[in-house]
């Protein structure tokens, strides 16, 4: 197979850098025909569901995807906007702001493009067109700020999957999480410090983060020790006690235990137990989605009020705030200047 190369290389020509962002990605559209698409990609990628593959062929094609996709289409549909599904929508401004950003900082050297994991636009698409543009630095930022093996490690995958055909590799540095970055932990406690000063420090404050399987925690993914050392600085950061502020983990799927404690089990619970107030945050989510958008100010707004309790809030993702852009371009450019 003869290996592939940028279509208009020259030997002499000046080296670029190119970033690539990338996200899990999103359906094209909050329909079940497009839910389906999307769903079979991501619940094939064997780093999302570790079981014998056999056995999970039979469960992900004969009960998933004839039940999920119609629950998970009605579920996007209420969240759809005009742009499109939100985690687009904010990325796709994150890519353009971070792009100014680096450029003024760093020159027109720089490209930045998007990519998704799973769907549109692929990782294969922002690599190709990285090096079109000359790119032979490349700088890959997941936005997962907690390493996973199911979102990072899954996303590395992908890179390799594409470049296993190029000749040329460019100089490639992945930057495998910033759950402990000062720039994304300050930017975190700012934006919990202006919602409160806004509308008022609630009780409680909940960090919730996607969960995963209790089990690949066990076979050594690190994620879970890095959401809680995002939550003890944050906590630290804001000055406040490890009853003010709790860890919990939401979104589980399937039969067997997934990290504890459930986000949901867990509003219940302080439902019951007479607490007030509580603000909810979704570090993990760089981009407001469907599981901040809908499962979190949606789903469990309802749990924890029909519990009991009377002041449920969502405070939104960091998402393209200038902070949160501050911050990851302050990530990229100490990766590219080596320190
Ligand atoms: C099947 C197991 C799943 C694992 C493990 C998992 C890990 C994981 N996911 C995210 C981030 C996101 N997940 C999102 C949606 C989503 N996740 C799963 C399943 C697993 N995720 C499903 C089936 C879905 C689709 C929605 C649904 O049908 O419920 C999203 C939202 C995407 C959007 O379009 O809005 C994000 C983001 C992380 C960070 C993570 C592990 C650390
Ligand atoms: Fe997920
Ligand atoms: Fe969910």
């Amino acid at each position: 197979m003869p290996y592939s190369a940028q279509s208009n290389f020259d030997h002499n020509s000046r080296p670029k850098t190119g970033i690539l962002l990338t996200n899990l990605g999103t359906p094209d559209a909050p329909t079940t025909k497009a839910l389906r698409t999307y769903l079979k990609e991501f619940l094939s990628d064997p780093r999302v569901v570790e079981q014998p593959r056999w056995l999970w062929w039979l469960i992900l094609n004969g009960i998933i995807l004839n039940v999920r996709p119609a629950k998970s289409a009605a579920a996007y549909r209420s969240v759809w906007s005009e742009d499109g599904s939100p985690l687009m929508a904010i990325s796709r401004r994150q890519r353009d702001k971070i792009a100014v950003l680096l450029q003024q900082r760093l020159g027109d050297d720089i490209h930045v493009e998007l990519a998704m994991r799973y769907g549109n636009p692929s990782i294969r698409s922002g690599l190709e067109s990285l090096r079109e543009k000359g790119c032979r630095k490349l700088f890959v930022l997941p936005l997962y700020p907690q390493y996973s093996a199911t979102t990072t490690a899954s996303t590395f995958d992908a890179i390799s999957d594409v470049m296993n055909s190029w000749r040329r590799i460019p100089a490639l540095h992945f930057i495998d999480s910033y759950h402990d970055h000062p720039a994304y932990i300050d930017a975190l406690a700012a934006s919990v410090q202006t919602y409160w000063q806004q509308h008022g420090q609630p009780e409680r404050l909940l960090v919730s983060f996607h969960g995963i399987p209790e089990r690949y925690f066990r076979a050594g993914d690190p994620y879970p020790c890095h959401c809680r050392k995002t939550v003890r600085l944050l906590r630290e950061k804001l000055g406040l006690n490890e009853e003010q502020v709790q860890l919990s983990f939401q979104s589980r799927f399937g039969r067997e235990p997934w990290m504890q404690p459930y986000t949901d089990e867990t509003l219940k619970q302080w439902g019951k137990e007479g607490v007030n107030s509580v603000d909810v945050i979704c570090p993990g989510f760089a981009a407001d989605c469907l599981e901040t958008l809908e499962e979190i100010a949606v789903e469990n707004r309802d749990y924890f009020l029909e519990a009991g309790g009377h002041q449920f809030r969502y405070i939104p993702a960091l998402n393209d705030s200038d902070a949160h852009i501050e911050a990851l371009a302050r990530l990229l450019i100490t990766a590219i200047n080596g320190r």
